[in-house]
């Protein structure tokens, strides 16, 4: 098979050496590379893009103007929101813009635990490759998996890419609570009410609630929650010891994609009156309108409700 790969970065230099390994050609292009991007894509039979979702659009409307196989298979790897709504009002995913700019193309969306450093130490991982076109996402499933890197196929497209990008923001809640050393009672709490949250804005937006706890929902979350790599842990872990967000993003190796993703979100559920309580004071936060010791009082001195 030939394997483009959009966006060098942790990630897609990750997916090259997971492509490589399985013994496909494997070209990759990024902002700095030598190629250019009909170079890069000429004659891929998968298209992987691994771009942060800034530059998504970009991308897209670069590639647009060449000329693919029809056969090309679009793989989105971006967790992510774009800020543009549709018709109904819901942000974009990414998987959304590369499907009306190749509205003939199977695109398919890979999310789950994945945190590149440790796939590139060698460790084995899960993953979910999930498309509205079955036979693609199958397909993929061959090419990509290995003895360490094993995928499911999923036909909840929708519930699967809203995983990655939506627990990226209870990530910046865990990072803040083990900032502040809150313990491990706050942390499964922290997670647990996190979960509810995903799955209260996830099947608002028409996705299955039982993909939520699956590997790209709760097992991206826990992954991501647990791990001092996670960047989005990291900014949470970094206000809470009083850094200003523009220190911590400086100090960041790579993109935090929830930093975005809350601001999109929060617009949603205030638009559509959905209770997002975490969501909310990690809003705040962000915005330095709250303290991370005021954003835990807040959320423990809630209106008492029952669980479900
Ligand atoms: N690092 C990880 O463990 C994982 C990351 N992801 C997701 O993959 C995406 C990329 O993440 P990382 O590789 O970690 O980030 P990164 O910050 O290391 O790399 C981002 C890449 O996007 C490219 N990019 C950004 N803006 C661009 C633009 N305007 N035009 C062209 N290229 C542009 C950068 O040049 C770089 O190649 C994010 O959405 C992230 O959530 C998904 C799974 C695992
Ligand atoms: O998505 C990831 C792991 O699955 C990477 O998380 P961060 O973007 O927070 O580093």
């Amino acid at each position: 098979m030939k394997v483009a790969v959009i966006g060098a970065g942790a990630w897609g230099s990750t997916l090259v050496g997971l492509a490589k390994e399985n013994g496909h050609s494997v070209k990759v292009w990024s902002r700095q590379s030598p190629h250019s991007l009909e170079q890069v894509i000429d004659g891929a039979n998968l298209v992987v893009s691994a771009i942060s979702m800034k530059g998504v659009r970009s991308v897209i409307s670069q590639l647009k103007s060449l000329s693919l196989s029809p056969d090309t298979i679009f793989i989105t790897a971006t967790k992510g929101l774009d800020p543009s709504g549709t018709e109904l009002n819901l942000p974009r995913l990414p998987s959304q813009l590369w499907q009306s700019a190749f509205p003939t193309h199977a695109v398919a969306i890979l999310s789950g635990p994945n945190l590149s450093k440790e796939i590139q130490h060698g460790l084995p991982a899960a993953s979910v490759i999930a498309s509205k076109n079955l036979e693609a996402a199958k397909q993929v499933q061959v090419v990509l998996s290995s003895s360490r890197f094993r995928i499911y196929t999923n036909s909840d497209p929708l519930g699967v890419e809203l995983g990655g990008a939506l627990k990226n923001v209870i990530a910046i809640a865990v990072g803040a609570c083990d900032g502040l050393q809150l313990g491990t009672n706050a942390k499964a709490a922290l997670v647990t009410r996190g979960l509810a949250e995903m799955i209260r804005i996830g099947t608002y937006w028409g996705a299955k609630a039982e993909t939520f706890y699956g590997l790209s929902g709760l097992g991206d979350l826990l992954a991501t929650c647990n791990s001092a790599l996670s960047r989005n842990y990291q900014v949470g872990y970094g206000l809470a010891q009083g850094k200003t967000l523009e220190e911590v993003l400086s100090q960041l190796e790579g993109t935090a994609e929830g930093v975005n993703t809350t601001h999109v979100l929060i617009r949603l559920a205030d638009q559509q009156n959905i209770s997002v309580p975490i969501s909310f004071q990690v809003h705040q936060l962000l915005q330095r309108e709250v303290t991370p010791q005021a954003a835990v009082a807040a959320l423990m001195l809630r209106d008492s409700k029952p669980e479900v």
